[in-house]
């Protein structure tokens, strides 16, 4: 396996807030990683930093492939391959599910941009839920179904490294289950997977390696049986 992305001694925070505090690993080709841990300990901040969505850090670094992250806009790190699917979704509600996908489009550069478009033909024929639903406003879509709507999206750009803010918050189990197999399917295709979660029992059938963070900082490592092929 092959390492894409490094974060080492990542220090965050907002103002006179630190929110992380030397917080260092690795992700590698088709690997799925857990952040999990409670509220506030710095989870949101951590996938922030790391696609340049927000820049909250204060020292460390943030490598992807080999290059520092730091002086590189969100936008363009999208376009390198590191995807951020941002918490509660983020779909425009009075759009339809389709058109909601079709945004993906400009974040992917203009020599895949045929490539995408296979993708996109693909996903809407394979996932019964676009089948169905691809012409409904994104708003009208239970929380489940606008989840998994986000995290086909964020696929659409065949990123290296996806990283997913609660990908399962409020979802029931068969929402879960879906999103779960769409996440593993891209996993086995190559895709390094990291996803928060406060509840660990959740990902450990999902996810290779739990990092478990308190207070910013990560305190415990644990390795799931699952491994990744
Ligand atoms: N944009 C921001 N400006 C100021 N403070 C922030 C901002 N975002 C988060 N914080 C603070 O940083 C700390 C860590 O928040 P963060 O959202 O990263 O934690 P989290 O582990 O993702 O929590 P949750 O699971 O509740 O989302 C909290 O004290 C929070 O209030």
């Amino acid at each position: 396996m092959s390492e894409l992305l490094r974060v080492e001694h990542l220090a965050a925070g907002y103002g006179r807030l630190p929110v992380l505090f030397d917080v260092s690993f690795s992700l590698e080709a088709g690997e799925v990683v857990a952040l999990a841990a409670g509220n506030g300990a710095g989870k949101s901040t951590l996938l922030a930093a790391m696609s340049g969505v927000l820049r909250p850090v204060t020292g460390g670094r943030v490598e992807f492939r080999g290059r520092d992250l730091s002086r590189v806009p969100a936008h363009l790190i999208a376009r390198q391959g590191l995807v951020h699917v941002l918490e509660r979704r983020r779909l425009a509600p009075f759009m339809t599910v389709l058109d909601n996908l079709r945004l993906s489009e400009a974040t992917v550069a203009r020599v895949r941009r045929a490539a995408w478009r296979r993708r996109f033909e693909e996903a809407r024929e394979s996932h019964e839920l676009l089948r169905s639903h691809g012409e409904r406003k994104a708003g009208e879509l239970s929380g489940g179904q606008q989840q998994l709507v986000a995290v086909v999206r964020g696929l659409l750009a065949e990123p290296a490294v996806i990283l997913l803010d609660e990908p399962f918050q409020g979802l029931d189990l068969h929402a879960a289950s879906q999103v779960c197999a769409v996440l593993e399917q891209a996993a086995g295709a190559g895709t390094a997977v990291l996803l928060t979660e406060h509840r660990a029992e959740v990902v450990t059938g999902l996810a290779h390696r739990t990092l478990h963070m308190d207070r910013g900082r990560i305190v415990d490592e644990e390795s799931h049986v699952a491994q990744p092929v």
